[in-house]
């Protein structure tokens, strides 16, 4: 794994030193009718039939947990995400003496949580924030309410995420925070006891993250938050309306009374147990598999209704060709192998722009019969050049060292129509760009991830997932997890085939709810 790089921006092309094993993706094969493989996106493949369940959701956890750490009394989360994002957030806010004690359940993914709020959070301690930035922004504030100081730091890569807006804000507030004047990682939060509150100006245009920050903990601060963003662009909006819906459903006043201004009034968080919904923004390669490839993939416990931006894989998927169901909780994306080019522009949803990436490279590659692929653009992205690392920078990197034509653009990506071939495909420490390598790779031969780990960010099963929802040649079932769980039959009624260790996450999964 490259986690401890010192600068994850190489795009040199060389393995980098402390990465063992690459990954090999694998490639469905094609089963052209006169024997030969073709690799164009229209070349015929077994189509896909599956059936993934997902472990739940990091925002939604993220949130929950620093709520009910702030909350009224002890609450439960049920089907929490246990990842490394979660697991730092857990690890961050029992260092400021929450309680959090795992609970025995039928959850495959990982036990649920029960949390009880420290009668007074403590400070004297030291936070890692890993590179997740609801850690490294959200937490602080958390911090400011607590007694000492509490020193912050990360991966080498997230003090190179931007977090002078939220640190300045805070101390509009009345946090005191050093930071010798980097506006970066690491920086010590000297928490008071409290916050004053009151209205607040920031610039919101490099991260959501900034105003989600200052809503979450806003309860607890004498005079609540107002909160006025005063950049020229909003990303990530559904991930403020996310945080309001939150704290609204713990009994918090949460509204924003104008573009770009939310309140939340001081006052208790109601303590709650909470089901957390499956990650949908990492359905997206999953999803995204049954366009390139051909066939279903299906998705259970899909939400009817939800604040998480991954819903819009429903309108933005079928963009590229193919459809999108959604009955009974179960979402399923059908698809032909044949992609069209898109044009998109998706401020809202940076966070799956990666995988459409991906499929806008695949939807480029020429076609078995000599026609050449479509074109695309994927703008209003802008602000994902500070997610896990430059992600415009990244996948225009990855996909040109693979024969893709892909240019950079000042808010986002332009792919032109040309072939794609096998070889490294360097993750920068950062899921998406991983498992965007492991889509690619669905029909390029010959794509290695060099750090496949990197996906632990937010779903460590996602190398079993993967292999788990393809046809399966030799009809040996994948068994990377352990869970020790019955073989289900939970896939054959929904009518699709699922190998060994998805079926034993599907069986869990389902009577763990
Ligand atoms: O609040 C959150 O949970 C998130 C907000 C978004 O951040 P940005 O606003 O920085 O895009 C999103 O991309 C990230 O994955 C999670
Ligand atoms: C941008 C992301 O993460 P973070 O919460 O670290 O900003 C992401 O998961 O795509």
């Amino acid at each position: 794994m490259n986690r401890g790089n010192d600068d994850n921006g190489d795009r040199s092309g060389d393995v980098p030193d402390d990465v063992t094993e690459p990954w090999a993706a694998p490639t469905v094969p094609t089963v052209a009718p006169d024997g030969g493989t073709g690799s164009g996106p229209d070349t015929t493949r077994e189509p896909l039939n599956a059936y993934v369940p997902l472990p739940g959701s990091k925002s939604l956890t993220g949130r929950e947990l620093i709520l009910a750490a702030l909350a009224d009394g002890p609450g439960t989360l049920r089907v929490p995400l246990h990842s490394r994002d979660t697991d730092l957030m857990v690890e961050a806010l029992r260092l400021l003496g929450t309680d959090i004690t795992p609970l025995a359940g039928k959850n495959p993914y990982g036990p649920d949580l029960r949390v009880t709020p420290a009668e007074e959070l403590t400070g004297s301690t030291s936070i890692d924030c890993g590179l997740a930035g609801t850690v490294m922004r959200f937490v602080p504030a958390v911090a400011a309410l607590s007694l000492g100081p509490v020193a912050f730091d990360g991966d080498p890569y997230a003090r190179k995420r931007p977090m002078r807006p939220v640190l300045d804000a805070l101390r509009a507030l009345g946090a005191d925070i050093s930071d010798d004047g980097r506006g970066a990682l690491p920086f010590t939060v000297h928490g008071g006891g409290g916050l004053r509150g009151g209205r607040v100006e920031v610039d919101a245009s490099l991260s959501s993250q900034f105003v989600s920050a200052l809503l979450l903990s806003a309860p607890r601060f004498e005079q609540g938050v107002h909160v006025v963003h005063t950049g020229d662009r909003l990303p990530s909006v559904p991930h403020i309306e996310m945080t309001l819906e939150a704290l609204r459903a713990r009994g918090v006043e949460a509204d924003s009374p104008a573009t770009g201004e939310w309140r939340v009034a001081p006052g208790p968080i109601r303590a709650r147990e909470i089901t957390i919904e499956p990650d949908l923004s990492n359905a997206a390669p999953f999803l995204a598999a049954a366009l390139a490839v051909g066939g279903t993939v299906s998705i259970p416990h899909w939400p009817a209704d939800t604040t998480q931006v991954g819903d819009q894989l429903r309108t933005l998927l079928p963009e590229f060709g193919g459809t999108a169901t959604l009955e009974h909780g179960v979402l399923t994306v059908t698809g032909t192998g044949r992609l069209r080019g898109v044009n998109i522009h998706m401020p809202d949803a940076g966070e799956l722009s990666p995988t459409l990436v991906g499929l806008a490279a695949l939807a480029a590659m020429p076609r078995p019969d000599g026609t050449p692929g479509e074109p695309s653009t994927i703008t209003g992205i802008g602000h994902t050049r500070h997610h896990e690392t430059d992600r415009i920078a990244a996948l225009v990197a990855e996909i040109n060292r693979l024969g893709g034509n892909a240019e950079e653009l000042p808010d986002g990506i332009g792919i032109h129509p040309a072939a794609m071939h096998g070889g490294l495909w360097q993750a920068y420490a950062d899921h998406r760009i991983a498992t965007t390598g492991a889509l690619v790779g669905l029909l390029v031969p010959g794509v290695e991830i060099d750090d496949i780990a990197s996906t632990s960010k937010t779903l460590p099963q996602f190398p079993e997932l993967w292999r788990g929802m393809l046809p399966d040649a030799d009809g040996a079932e994948h068994d990377g997890l352990g869970l020790g769980l019955d073989i289900a039959a939970e896939g054959a009624a929904h009518g699709a085939a699922i190998a060994g260790t998805l079926g034993r996450i599907a069986r869990g999964f389902l009577e763990g709810i």
